[in-house]
């Protein structure tokens, strides 16, 4: 890529996608920033000092926020210390969060900017290809409880997004991976163009510097932008963007936040496929396409070690149940995403045990 591209969400917010460009982010607040509290993970301090480096220069105050890294940063805990840091250093509505990290640390800072004073801006420098193209983007923030997934949260459009591909380079194999699943998921919802490009070339998607990488980013945002922008607090149609998540965020919760989202999400996805093939609305070549294309990037397809109960139990915590009724985001043919509500038990108790390994 050689240009960086700019994506709108709607009227809400821009992302930037590009090489070389993570200094770029200071030129995203709103102007009269004096102060700004870096939020990132405690052991991934090069980025973050890129960034600092370019505040500084623009003449904001920097307070560093080093975060425990993945999921121990999404607690009540790790936010109350935030709200802290901002307290003692008295910011104001006109100064703001920056975060650059992952999709963990993304959702912190975007919560914590969305609760002080009610609302303070952010921008966000995600550091991992799962937070390009889906956590930053679109305004969505929460921490978990002990309870499930992003159970506190709020909507909290960002200032800005900063997108630097340059960053992926020291990013571990299986994070790349787990982002992979939610580019697919754009796939399944919306793009089939998408599988089209993972599929062609399995390797390349897997490879941090290849342009079918730089491709599949720029679509995926475009897909969620699109989604964002037609229903960012999720009246309806936003809920497309939870394809595979229901279970996926049941098998994180019953195993502690221990494993990556984007990997639970790939189950989540084949269970979904198997749930509509199970009610008619997938094909068996649909349902294969699920199991073919994740497995082609070497994300799981099945589960194991899992009792369906605990699962199910987690699964009624889910921001889509309404009451004691549980509703699924399923295909009715690619690209097609609608809702299966209250199904049969004994329906997604099989299509359970069709992901499931033992
Ligand atoms: N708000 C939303 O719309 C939304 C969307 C999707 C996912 N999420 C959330 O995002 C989270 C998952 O995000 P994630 O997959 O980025 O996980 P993560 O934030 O835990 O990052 C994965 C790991 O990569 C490390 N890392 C980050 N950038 C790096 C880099 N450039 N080089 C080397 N190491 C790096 C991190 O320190 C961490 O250990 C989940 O909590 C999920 O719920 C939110
Ligand atoms: O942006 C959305 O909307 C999504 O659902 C994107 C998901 O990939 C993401 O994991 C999100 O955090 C899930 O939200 P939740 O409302 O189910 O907690
Ligand atoms: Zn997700």
């Amino acid at each position: 890529m050689s240009e960086p591209v700019t994506i709108p969400v709607g009227d809400l917010h821009d992302v930037v996608v590009g090489r070389g460009v993570l200094g770029s982010a200071s030129g995203l607040l709103p102007d009269g920033v004096r102060q700004v509290l870096l939020v990132r993970p405690d052991g991934l301090p090069a980025y973050a000092d890129v960034v600092a480096g370019a505040l500084r220069e623009a003449g904001l105050v920097v307070h560093d926020a080093p975060v425990p890294d993945a999921e121990r940063a999404k607690t009540a805990e790790v936010a109350a210390g935030l709200w802290a840091q901002l307290g003692r250093h008295a910011f104001t509505r006109t100064d703001a969060v920056v975060a650059v990290g992952g999709g963990t640390v993304t959702d912190l800072a975007g919560f914590v900017a969305a609760t002080w004073l009610r609302g303070v801006p952010v921008v966000h420098v995600p550091t991992t290809l799962l937070a390009m193209v889906d956590a930053a983007v679109g305004g969505k923030t929460g921490i978990n409880t002990a309870e499930g997934k992003n159970l506190v949260g709020a909507f909290h459009t960002p200032a800005g997004v900063v997108c630097d591909l340059d960053v992926l380079a020291t990013l571990p194999r299986a994070d790349l991976v787990a982002g992979l699943a939610e580019v697919v998921k754009g796939g399944f919802i919306a793009d089939p163009g998408i599988l089209d490009l993972v599929e062609g070339d399995p390797a390349a998607a897997t490879r941090w510097d290849s342009p079918v990488l730089a491709e599949l980013v720029r679509r995926k945002v475009a897909v969620k932008a699109r989604v964002v922008a037609a229903d960012l607090r999720e009246s309806f149609l936003r809920e497309v963007l939870n394809y595979g998540h229901t279970l996926g965020h049941a098998i994180e919760q019953v195993e502690g936040f221990r494993v990556r989202h984007g990997e639970a999400v790939a189950i989540g996805m084949v269970f979904a496929a198997e749930l509509g093939h199970a009610s008619g609305t997938v094909d068996d070549a649909l349902l294969a396409r699920h199991r073919s294309v994740l497995a082609a990037v070497g994300l799981p397809t099945s589960d194991r070690g899992h009792r369906f109960e605990d699962l199910l139990l987690a699964m009624g915590r889910d921001k889509k149940s309404r009451g004691a009724r549980l509703r699924f985001v399923v295909l009715d043919g690619l690209a097609t995403p609608v809702r299966l509500e209250d199904p049969d038990p004994a329906l997604v108790r099989a299509a359970y045990a069709a992901v499931s390994s033992g």
